[in-house]
């Protein structure tokens, strides 16, 4: 199981949440819900330990987030342009990845990663383009636990449908336990098993 227990995030003296509880199954799809700002991207990337918390911790099965090696928890984010090297072409990039060949090309078909964009660096794919790839890096590393924060936004309506349609796919076939934030009520109503709510401070 995933918990987060009594996380406080705070940017320069300022609560952005507090006492926040959270613990997700496998197979569990939970929502975090919340108005702008109230903080679901900071708890996200608590979650998949790319920032501390001011107090509190996270667990995975009582054990704290391993310091080394690929994390059991993956996040994948709104900005796949910030979250990969510009100097790296794709292929580099999933070489990187700890699967073997034959498991990242099966993830790359299921993802819709096409050949050609493998030798091309991230400025020269789209933003859809480029989150497939960060799609793909994250369940390369085989995680336990995806922290999806508003991976689709920025994608038209059939990209977005692609892309969740593979993810729930893998989801399911993994048992992962998925936590995701979205604006989109429709997605939501989809892909969500429950919803937690964040409230603003
Ligand atoms: N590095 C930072 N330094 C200072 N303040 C920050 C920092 N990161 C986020 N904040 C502030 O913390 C609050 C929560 O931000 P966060 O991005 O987690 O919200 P969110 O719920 O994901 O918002 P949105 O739905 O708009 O993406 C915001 O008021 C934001 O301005």
């Amino acid at each position: 199981m995933l918990e987060a227990h009594n996380l406080t995030a705070a940017f320069d003296g300022r609560i952005i949440f507090q006492n926040l509880s959270l613990a997700v199954e496998p197979g569990e799809r939970v929502q975090v819900a919340a108005p702008s700002g109230a903080g679901k991207t900071t708890l996200a990337r608590i979650l998949a330990g790319y920032a501390r918390p001011r107090a509190g911790e996270v667990r995975i099965d009582g054990a704290p987030l391993p310091r080394r090696g690929a994390c059991p928890v993956q996040l994948i984010g709104q900005h796949p342009e910030r979250a990969t090297d510009p100097r790296q072409r794709m292929s580099a990039m999933l070489a990187e990845a700890s699967a073997d060949e034959e498991e990242l090309a099966r993830l790359g078909a299921a993802f819709g990663i096409q050949d050609r964009w493998l030798s091309r660096f991230p400025h020269e794919l789209s933003g859809g383009e480029l989150q497939r790839f960060c799609i793909v890096r994250a369940l390369a590393a085989n995680p336990r636990y995806l922290i999806a924060d508003e991976i689709s936004t920025m994608l038209d309506a059939l990209t977005q449908a692609q892309i969740w349609q593979a993810l729930l796919v893998e989801a399911e076939t993994r048992d992962l336990g998925l936590v995701f934030t979205t604006h989109s009520a429709a997605l939501a109503e989809r892909i969500a098993t429950r919803i937690v709510e964040l409230r603003p401070q």
